[in-house]
C-alpha cells in the first residue's frame, strides 16, 4: 500500500535516488542496479571489506564477477575498446584488489566484453569518488536475496542531467585577502552528490560586460599546501591577481580534487607516477579516464551571479568549450601560470601533449 505524502515534495526523485546509491557504495554496501529485464547486486572494490566481499561471494555461489573499465584492461594487456568483466570465483579479496588497481597484477586469463548495465556500474562509483572497479553479479533470478538493499534502476543515472545544473545561492559575505583586498564569498548548493561550491568575487565586476573569471578545480596540494608536484597553487593565487588587475572578476572554485577522481584516487596516481607513470598513465592504472571533470556547477553559478559573457583565464581548451557548450559567450582566452619547477615538469609537459593545454612549456622553463 502506497500512502499519500502530505508534503510537495517528488519523493521519487533520480537525482536523490542515485545519491542514496552512491551513499550505500561508500559504506561498502552492495546496490541492486537494475534495467529492464536484468538485475545485478553491485559492489564497490574501493570501498569494500574482506570480509563483505567473502559473504557476497557465498551468497551469489561464486558467480560475481570484476568489472574493469577500458582503461584498466588495456593497462592490463587486454586489448578491447569496451569494460570487460573478469570471473572472481575463487579469486581471493587482495588478488581483486590487484586485478583492480596494482602495476604488478597479470594480465587475467579470462574475460568477456561489458554489458551495458554492467559498464554503467562504473559510472555509480564515479560519482561517489571511488575507483571504478565493481564487483557485481547477475541476480536477476534470485533478487529476493538482495531485496534489503537500496535498488537503483540505471535509468535513473541518465535522469540527473536536470539537478547536475541545479544550485542555489547559499550566501554572500565579504572576506578581506592577504594579496587581494576586498572580495566577496559567494556559496553555491546543489547538483548530484557534490559538495558546497565556491565564488570568490574580487572587487565589483561589471556584469553588463564580459567579466573575466577563472575556473579552477580544487587541489588540495597544490592550493593548500604548496605542493611542487603541480602548478596550482600559482595558478590560484596567479589567477585572482589577473582578476584584480582586470578591474574584477569571478574565480569559480570546483570541488573537482584530482580532475574529478577525489583525493583517494589522486594519492593513488601520485605513487604510479612516483615510479616513472605520467599522471594520465598513472589515472589510467586506475580505471580512471583522462579526465572525470564536469562544469555544470560552473554554469550554474555564472548563471546565478548573471554572468552570460566571460574572458577567461585559463590554459585548457576542454574548460572554454565548456563554457560556450553551456551558452556563456567567451570572448577571449588568457593564459595563467605558475612556476616550472623540477618536480612539475613532466606534469605540465603531460598536460601540453596528452591534453592539448595551451601552454608553451619551453618559453616557461627558459624564463625560470
Ligand atoms: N588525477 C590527477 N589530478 C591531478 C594531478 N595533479 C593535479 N591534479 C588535479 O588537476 C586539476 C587541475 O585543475 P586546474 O587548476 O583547474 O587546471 P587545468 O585543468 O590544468 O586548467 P587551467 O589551470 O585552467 O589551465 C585539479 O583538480 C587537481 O587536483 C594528478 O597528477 N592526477
Ligand atoms: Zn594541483
Amino acid at each position: 500500500m502506497t500512502s499519500k505524502s502530505p508534503f510537495a515534495i517528488d519523493f521519487s526523485n533520480a537525482a536523490v535516488e542515485v545519491e542514496r546509491a552512491v551513499s550505500e557504495l561508500r559504506f561498502g554496501r552492495p546496490v541492486l542496479f537494475e534495467e529492464d529485464q536484468q538485475s545485478l547486486a553491485v559492489l564497490a572494490l574501493d570501498a569494500v571489506t574482506p570480509a563483505l566481499y567473502e559473504q557476497f561471494a557465498s551468497v551469489v555461489e561464486g558467480s560475481h564477477r570484476l568489472l574493469l573499465t577500458r582503461q584498466r584492461a588495456n593497462r592490463l594487456g587486454i586489448k578491447t575498446m569496451t569494460d570487460v568483466t573478469v570471473p572472481l570465483a575463487d579469486v581471493s579479496f587482495d588478488e581483486a584488489s590487484r586485478l583492480s588497481y596494482s602495476l604488478d597484477s597479470k594480465r587475467p586469463g579470462r574475460w568477456t566484453s561489458a554489458g551495458s548495465l554492467e559498464s554503467s556500474s562504473a559510472e555509480l562509483a564515479r560519482t561517489a569518488l571511488l575507483l571504478p572497479a565493481m564487483i557485481i553479479a547477475d541476480v536477476t533470478q534470485t533478487k529476493s536475496l538482495f531485496s534489503a538493499c537500496c535498488s537503483l534502476h540505471a535509468s535513473r543515472l541518465y535522469q540527473t542531467g536536470g539537478a547536475r545544473q541545479e544550485f542555489q545561492q547559499v550566501v554572500r559575505t565579504r572576506v578581506p585577502l592577504k594579496d587581494h583586498g576586498d572580495c566577496e564569498f559567494v556559496v553555491f548548493r546543489g547538483g548530484l552528490a557534490q559538495k558546497d561550491q565556491v565564488a570568490i568575487v574580487v572587487g565589483k565586476p561589471d556584469v553588463t560586460k564580459p567579466v573575466p573569471i577563472r575556473v579552477h578545480s580544487s587541489c588540495i596540494t597544490g592550493d593548500l599546501c604548496g605542493s611542487l608536484k603541480c602548478d596550482c597553487g600559482d595558478q590560484l593565487r596567479n589567477g585572482l591577481d589577473l582578476l584584480k588587475q582586470a578591474g574584477g572578476g569571478v574565480l569559480v572554485y570546483l570541488d573537482q580534487e584530482g580532475r574529478g577522481t577525489g583525493i583517494g584516487a589522486k594519492m593513488r596516481a601520485y605513487g604510479y607516477q612516483h615510479l616513472g607513470l605520467d599522471t594520465i598513465d598513472a589515472d589510467a592504472e586506475l580505471g580512471l579516464a583522462e579526465d572525470h571533470r564536469r562544469y555544470d556547477a560552473a554554469l550554474a553559478i555564472l548563471r546565478l551571479l548573471s554572468i552570460p559573457e566571460v574572458v577567461v583565464f585559463t590554459n585548457n581548451p576542454t574548460k572554454i568549450s565548456a563554457l560556450r557548450d553551456g551558452g556563456i559567450i567567451v570572448h577571449s582566452r588568457t593564459a595563467v601560470t605558475g612556476r616550472v619547477t623540477s618536480e612539475n615538469e613532466n606534469y605540465l609537459r603531460t598536460k601540453t601533449l596528452r591534453a592539448g593545454h595551451m601552454l608553451d612549456l619551453d618559453t616557461l622553463v627558459a624564463a625560470e
